[in-house]
């Protein structure tokens, strides 16, 4: 057992999750970063290359990488686009004038390929200033509802007193779900709204076989005649991490009450990380939300 459990621990145990920080020059993003590495606000002068720092949270381990966001160096930020989950774009909520440059950086961004699996958090920093724009305002202007492919979730803060910082990150962790140990795994996923079984769903099952590859396992439909999606793990080699993509916004929208889903799909990813056990997953589908069970 301790060989097996330490050979595993060095395979999957010990998995970060890349994070790249972008944005306009003097948006936030080191000051953002150095509050999640030590809660205090650093000094800053404008960033040339990049910071790396690991940020634990909630026992996950995150690689961020804090890039700078001055013109010449924008066009680098595609070189640390590979193998990124998520991505934080730090806007200044006080910058009206260069709100087009950001959402015309944004969307080049979201074309890459590299980014396709990606999540988007946006950070509408710089609060405190009284002249901010909200974060509906900057939702707005970005036009983040047209983003199709990709996962995203908007947060005000402020990096000066660290508020909202938080509450973004939370975002993110809840998106890994980390289940310890199944070697089958048998996922549901319940519609909370109308309180059924999410009959007709579609989704995608990836699996990322180490930190660069992620491969596709099947796009498939969820159907009460096959309401399970079934995982096998029968050898270590079949462990690792995977991750379902539920498309609700076509889900939810094909029911006519004029439901509002802002998300066009829910990324969750899951570790299978030993053989020999099995689990249950429920996950819990809202148009705003979801919530996983084990
Ligand atoms: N008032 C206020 N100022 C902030 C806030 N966040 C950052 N700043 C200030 O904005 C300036 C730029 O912050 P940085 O973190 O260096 O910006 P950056 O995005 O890393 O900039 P580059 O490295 O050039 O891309 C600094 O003077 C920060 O103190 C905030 O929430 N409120
Ligand atoms: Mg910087």
């Amino acid at each position: 057992m301790g060989f097996l459990f330490s050979k595993l621990w060095t395979l999957f145990g010990d998995e970060e999750h890349k994070i790249i920080i972008v944005g306009l020059d003097n948006a936030g993003k080191t000051t953002i970063l150095y509050q999640f590495l030590m809660n205090e606000v650093v000094h800053t002068s404008p960033t040339i290359g990049s910071n790396v720092e690991e940020v634990v949270f909630k026992n996950i381990r995150f690689l961020m990488m804090d890039i700078g966001g001055q013109e010449s160096l924008r066009s680098s930020w595609q070189t640390y686009f590979a193998h990124t989950e998520y991505v934080i774009l730090v806007v200044d909520s006080t910058d009206r004038e260069r709100l087009l440059i950001t959402k015309q950086e944004l969307f080049r961004m979201l074309q890459s390929e590299e980014l396709r699996t990606a999540s988007v958090l946006i950070f509408a920093n710089k609060q405190d200033i009284k002249d901010a724009m909200t974060s509906a305002e900057i939702s707005k202007q970005l036009c983040l509802t047209s983003i199709k492919d990709q996962a995203w979730h908007i947060q005000a803060c402020c990096a000066l007193t660290g508020e909202g910082l938080y509450q973004g990150l939370d975002w993110i962790a809840s998106r890994i779900f980390i289940v310890k140990m199944p070697s089958k795994m048998v996922v549901r996923v319940r519609d909370d709204l109308h309180r059924t079984n999410a009959d007709g769903i579609e989704y995608d099952l990836w699996r990322r076989e180490n930190d660069s590859t992620r491969v596709k396992i099947k796009h498939d439909t969820i159907t009460n005649e096959h309401p399970e999606v079934v995982l096998h793990a029968n050898n270590e080699d079949d462990l690792g991490t995977f991750e379902i993509v539920l498309f609700v916004k076509d889900y939810f929208e094909r029911f006519d009450e004029n439901i509002n889903v802002r998300d066009s799909r829910f990324n969750i990813s899951f570790r299978m990380n030993a053989i020999n056990t099995e689990e249950q997953l429920s996950i819990f589908i809202k148009p705003d939300s979801y919530t996983c069970t084990l």
